[in-house]
């Protein structure tokens, strides 16, 4: 993370969330204590856009209800905004906007208009400016056409878009996001997206984005923090996790005509449809000595190298595939 001097809009050292859980041990029933979220510590500073990753159940939501003051840390120490957000949520929160992707927390039954309304009175906004903010958010997320409409007979992806403006209505310093593109098709993800990167941009929002959404990740998401049954697993840019995990790259070949599945020393083809084959060329592999011998066997029309993506490394770390993501020790950027 590029440190600055300021003040870090966001501080964990060691937090640790455990919750006890019922369950059977044999015929008895007992208690057990789980660790959904085990010694977590990271910073985020002003400005920053960071994106919180991790496979289901690995403490992304735990750690959110944290960071806004749903639910207390069990140890370690908190502070967003350089506050407690357990003591100081009321505080907090005119501080911070929250978006939950799974649900609203407009009013159903009010049209989007008065929901927004409401808004302005619980955060406490001056009429004038609230005014100004809205046509602003208005514009930007295109809100108009349904603003009168009962939020309960909004789509998806436009609750969505009258979420993101209740939560950005009082100018917070933070926006968190949990899962903001779930179920929205192509086009609201692509004007959701914009639309954070604008207020990112722009106004300088500090922005930590929980998703599962690759396209999320990939457009959005300049430093990501992993974490991965409760521990933070990596901490740094997109970029260099790419270069850290090394991912496996995949040689795509198309033959003169269909043939029996390539074999190549250890590499044989993972897939094949007609005369084309996809062989996965596995880390520190010479790519250039394989297409070399691969020319000299077969009679090759087309080749091409895809590299990893960023969905062939989070796959490969989810699996567990890379030594240090079993550790649980967190990655040097
Ligand atoms: N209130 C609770 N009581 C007991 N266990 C809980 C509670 N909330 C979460 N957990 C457990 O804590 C772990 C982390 O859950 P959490 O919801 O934070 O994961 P997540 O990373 O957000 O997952 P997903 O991507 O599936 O939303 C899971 O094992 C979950 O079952």
């Amino acid at each position: 993370m590029a440190e600055t001097g300021a003040e870090p809009m966001i501080r964990a050292v060691d937090v640790v969330k455990s919750f006890t859980v019922r369950g059977r041990e044999g015929r008895r029933r007992a208690r057990t204590s789980l660790r959904a979220v085990d010694g977590v510590s990271f910073t985020v500073a002003p400005g920053e856009f960071v994106g919180y990753l991790g496979p289901n159940g690995a403490g992304k939501s735990t750690t959110i209800k944290m960071l806004t003051g749903i639910l207390t840390a069990s140890s370690g120490t908190l502070r967003v905004c350089g506050l407690d957000p357990s003591r100081r949520r009321t505080a907090l929160a005119r501080r911070i906007g929250v978006v939950f992707g799974q649900r609203t927390t407009l009013w159903w039954d009010l049209p989007l208009r008065d929901s927004l309304a409401l808004v302005r009175r619980l955060y406490r906004v001056d009429a004038a400016a609230h005014r100004e903010r809205l046509a602003e958010l208005t514009a930007l997320l295109e809100l108009e056409p349904f603003l009168h409409t009962p939020v309960r007979q909004l789509s998806l992806g436009q609750r969505m878009r009258g979420d993101l403006a209740a939560a950005l209505l009082h100018d917070p310093e933070l926006l968190v996001l949990d899962e903001p593109t779930i179920g929205l098709d192509v086009v609201s993800k692509t004007t959701v997206r914009d639309f954070l990167e604008r207020t990112n941009a722009e106004r300088g929002t500090t922005i930590l984005l929980t998703t599962h959404d690759l396209g999320d990740i990939e457009r959005l998401c300049r430093r990501v923090l992993i974490i991965d049954r409760g521990r933070l697993a990596y901490d740094g840019g997109l970029d260099e996790l790419r270069r850290t995990v090394d991912a496996d790259r995949t040689l795509v070949v198309e033959l003169a005509e269909p043939a029996p599945p390539i074999a190549l020393g250890g590499i044989a083809a993972e897939r094949v449809e007609g005369a084309r084959q996809w062989l996965r060329v596995p880390r520190g592999e010479n790519a250039a000595a394989l297409v070399a011998a691969l020319a000299q066997r077969h009679e090759v029309r087309d080749i091409s190298l895809r590299e990893a993506g960023i969905e062939d490394v989070l796959a490969g770390l989810y699996r567990g595939d890379h030594a240090y993501w079993c550790s649980g020790r967190p990655v040097a950027p």
